[in-house]
Parts: C-alpha cells; structure tokens; sequence
C-alpha cells in the first residue's frame, strides 16, 4: 500500500518512497542529518528489545541471574538504572521466560523509563499519571513511591483500561487506584491535590514509525498533529490543575512534531505560574527543546525540554518538566 504522502525523493535523498516525504524533511530539520539516519534505521529494523527489572517483585542481581540460567544474554543500558537489552535474536526467549510471565521483567524502551523517572517521584508523595495504559510508566512511578505515598492512574479508553489493570497486578501494583476516566476532568475534580503528574500525552507516535508497517504513518500529517495537540493542551491544563502549588509534571511525547510538543507547552508556560526545569544531565543523545519553528516563537525556558533522538537501544521521545509555582500572597 502506498501513503497518501507524495513521496519527492529528490528532496529527500535515501528517503523511502513509502514514508511521507514531508516527514523526512522535518526530521533532518529537527533531529539532524545524522538523527534522521538513526531515526530511519530503527524505523526499517525490528525494535531494540529492552526490558527493565520490575524492582516491586524482584532485584536486578536475581533477575539477571535467572535469564542467564534461560539462556540470555542481558547488557545493561548506561545511565538507565535496572533498564537492560537483549540481542535481536532472543526477543523471543525473552518474552516466554519465567521472568516475564511472573511480572519481574518488564518490556520498555529505556527513554519510557527515563521519562518517568525525570519526574523525580518521591516516597509519600501523592501521585498522578494521567494518560496510563498499559502501564510501563506507572510501575516506574510505583517503585519509585517505595511503599510510601499514593498514586492514582487514569485512562480514557476502557480496552486499554482493563489492560492497564491487568499489567498492574500482575506486576505487583495492584494497590494503585486505577480510573476509568477522561483525564481532561481529572484537574477540575481534583484541583492542587497531586505533588507530581505525569502525562505521557497520546500522539502521533512518530519516533514507533516501521516502514514497513503503513498503519503507523497512514495518518501522519499536520491535521493530526492539530487534533492531538488539542487534546494534549486539554489533558496538560487538567494535569497543571491538578498540581499542588510547587508540584512538578512531566510532559512526555514519543513524537518529534513541535505542535505536540514545545507548541502544547508554550501555550501553557505563557499563561505564568509555571517554571520550566532543566532536566539535568541525560545518559542518552538530546537536542534541547525548540525556542522557534516555522517563524513561530516559544517561551526561551523551553530550551530546557529535550528530545531524545533514537540511537541504540533509545527510542525517540520528548519530555519537558515542569513547576507549578507557589503562590505569593499578597500584602
Ligand atoms: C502514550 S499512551 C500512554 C502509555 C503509558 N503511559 C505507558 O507508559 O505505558 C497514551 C494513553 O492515553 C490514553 N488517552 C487518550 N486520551 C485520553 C484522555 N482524554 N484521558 C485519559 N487517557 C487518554 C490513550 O488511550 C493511551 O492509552
């Protein structure tokens, strides 16, 4: 099947006729001559299979142990904490071991754990995820409560709910309090309760792209980025009214498109009472967040967000932290 997208390959050199055109252009613009071939890469291969160690049911050491006993062979990910890959040819292994099936191990691209845990979740804090199924983030939310603390996840779609259940329990994370609900109203029937959300926005997905799968770019297109970058203002006002004075969200894409991402942002930062924070050191390549695209400005703190550009075993993201200030009372 061919894309809608004309394909203009003379624009685009290397570029596969059967991906959008425009697409590739933009991503030279915004990853990079070299980011767009890594991009393309792990858009033509099968995905790097990474897992972390689910630290609610087991410990790395254990864990390693048990896959090396089955076979595998497991190399930790630098800088990403309890986050290891496998080689190609034993995905599968992987996915039939004990380990999988009992919950120790969870599938997950590095740059999903490194998302959640920028949010800086703390024992006792009260704890919000926003956009939840199926899950990955909210186990990384929920070791990091350390038993201590609350943490609330809500999905809108009821499949992809009861999935998100089921992953929970069965990783150890049955005691979080799951919601069936559209997370545009969360801010409005919750306001200033959470000390940390985390909103990991639907999107047009651009950095789960397969060349060969045209069902994950079939739409792609600037009137999807448009509707996504509506809901996702909706959801990112929600989730900032759901913030206590001085809580923290984090605003996490697997997309590039700046209308999802410092677009959604910029709009929320230039209503004040927000602070954008650096991120602190990544252990990953990144491209600091845009301050202009396409002759429109964004707030300068948005330089503090990143992209993550896909290389190795990361997968493309973006991710922006953000503060909600306390008030000053006046005199
Ligand atoms: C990027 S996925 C979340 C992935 C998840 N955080 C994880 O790491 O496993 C976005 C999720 O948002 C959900 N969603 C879309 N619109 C929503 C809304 N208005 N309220 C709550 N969830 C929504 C989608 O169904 C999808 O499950």
């Amino acid at each position: 099947m061919r894309s809608r997208h004309q394909p203009r390959d003379e624009t685009a050199p290397g570029w596969p006729s059967v991906l959008p055109a425009p697409l590739g252009e933009r991503l030279a613009t915004l990853l990079g001559a070299e980011g767009r071939a890594a991009w393309l890469a792990q858009a033509s291969a099968a995905p790097v299979t990474a897992f972390r160690v689910n630290t609610l049911l087991a410990d790395a050491p254990a864990v390693l142990a048990e896959l090396h006993a089955a076979g595998l062979d497991p190399a930790p990910v630098p800088g990403c904490p309890g986050c290891f890959t496998v080689p190609p040819g034993q995905r599968r292994a992987l996915t039939e071991t004990a380990a999988v099936a009992a919950g120790r191990v969870y599938i997950q691209t590095p740059s999903s754990v490194l998302a959640a845990s920028r949010l800086g979740v703390r024992p006792g804090d009260e704890v919000l995820d926003l956009a939840a199924a199926p899950g990955g983030k909210t186990l990384v939310l929920a070791a990091a409560l350390g038993g201590a603390g609350r943490l609330a996840a809500v999905e809108r779609s009821r499949p992809r709910f009861y999935r998100l259940k089921r992953n929970l329990a069965a990783h150890g994370a049955g005691w979080v309090h799951t919601y069936l609900k559209d997370g545009t109203a969360v801010g409005r029937l919750t306001p200033e309760r959470f000390d940390r959300v985390l909103l990991d926005a639907p999107c047009s997905a651009e950095a789960r792209i397969r060349s060969d799968e045209p069902a994950t770019f079939a739409d792609w297109g600037p009137r999807r980025h448009r509707r996504l970058a509506r809901l996702q203002g909706r959801l990112l006002a929600s989730g900032l009214a759901a913030l206590k004075p001085g809580g923290r969200l984090l605003y996490a894409t697997c997309t590039f498109a700046p209308e999802e991402n410092e677009a959604v942002l910029d709009t929320a930062v230039g209503g004040g009472g927000l602070r954008v924070l650096p991120l602190g050191e990544l252990p990953c390549a990144t491209r600091p967040g845009l301050t202009e695209w396409e002759g429109r400005r964004y707030h300068p703190d948005l330089r503090h967000a990143a992209r993550i550009l896909p290389q190795g075993p990361w997968e493309g993201f973006f991710i922006a932290l953000l503060e909600k200030q306390t008030r000053i009372s006046g005199g």
